[in-house]
């Protein structure tokens, strides 16, 4: 079942097409990745879903209707944990979810017992005298992440949760969403980290400079991909432009190259890997490395744009 349609969502900073005409759904009870490069026009798209940014055209559809004749009901079920953390330092962690969840009408026992539940959710009803300021950045995340949890929303939006935090809480973050998920939450989870979403999304929308530019599942995606694999080669100097001379080599379908990498999707059942190199030799370049990239979701962003989602080490 459809529970949020995202019908051509566009906006334009100055001199900036930040989103331009994006559309997906985003169904019941799933964990949506939207996934893309920094600058890719993530935050931008959050930020008109939770209607904290108007959008210069473009409609959102909530259950079959447009949001903007019931901004209200809509606001009431979205719970949203920002890319930057907006959590009280000064007050106790209680505090900061009893504040967050009395904005969406919650009151008396209910309330305290929201509270409670969605602190103990994210591993933190311990440590709920406990001030902000004394926690790490995890922990601020999982105390973010109970702000926006407490009302039981029923989509929960979330903009690159596990940024800067360390392990252990990025671990737990990634257990909580599924376990949301199970509960019959809806996710937009958004990142850049393509093993995230590997790990938690069901369906993945891609987006690049403003567009999306893929939009299934893991599964689908990754089944455009089986008549291909891809070498990735590193050479000493950068080759010029060879056009036409890669494929002539048997099996070769593309050629990326960004520096000294080169990328070659190649026909699977076509061994060519010898001639490639071969090829590469003749040129007067020497080979510092060759790894053959498995089937994923990094190979799919790649295929699609010619680059990497994110740099090596980033
Ligand atoms: N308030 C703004 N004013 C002008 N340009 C903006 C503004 N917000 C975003 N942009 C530009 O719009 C484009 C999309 O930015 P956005 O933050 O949505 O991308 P993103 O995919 O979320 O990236 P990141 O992962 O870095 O947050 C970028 O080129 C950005 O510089």
């Amino acid at each position: 079942m459809t529970i949020l349609e995202v019908k051509n969502l566009t906006k334009e900073f100055k001199d900036q097409k930040a989103v331009q005409g994006i559309s997906f759904e985003l169904y019941s009870g799933e964990i949506l990745g939207l996934l893309g490069p920094n600058g890719a026009g993530k935050s931008t798209t959050i930020n008109m879903l939770s209607m904290m940014m108007h959008g210069d055209d473009g409609e959102i559809y909530f259950h079959g209707k447009r949001v903007g004749n019931h901004k209200n009901l809509y606001k009431r079920q979205l719970g949203i944990v920002p890319q930057d953390i907006a959590i009280y330092e000064e007050i106790t962690a209680e505090a900061n979810v009893m504040f967050f969840a009395s904005l969406y009408g919650l009151k008396g026992p209910e309330l305290i017992q929201s509270v409670h539940r969605a602190l103990d959710f994210v591993g933190l009803l311990d440590k709920k005298t406990r001030k902000p300021k004394t926690f790490s950045g995890g922990m601020k995340r999982r105390l973010n992440i109970a702000c926006a949890i407490a009302h039981e929303p029923e989509i929960l939006i979330m903009d690159e949760p596990t940024v800067g935090i360390d392990p252990q809480s990025r671990k737990h973050i990634l257990q909580s969403i599924k376990q949301l998920k199970e509960q019959g939450t809806s996710v937009i989870y958004t990142t850049h980290y393509m093993e995230e979403v590997e790990e938690v999304a069901t369906r993945v929308v891609i987006m690049d400079h403003g567009k999306v530019i893929a939009n299934g599942t893991k599964e689908a995606l990754k089944e455009e991909l089986e008549e291909e694999k891809l070498y990735e080669i590193v050479v000493d100097q950068e080759l010029g432009l060879l056009g036409d001379e890669w494929y002539e080599i048997e099996g070769v379908k593309q050629v990326d190259m960004e520096g000294t990498c080169i990328r070659i999707a190649t026909v699977k059942g076509i061994e060519n890997l010898d001639k490639i190199i071969s090829f590469l030799i003749d040129k007067g370049v020497r080979i510092q490395n060759i790894t053959s990239l498995s089937q994923s979701l990094e190979m799919v962003f790649l295929k699609l744009t010619g680059r990497r989602l994110r740099d090596e080490g980033e």
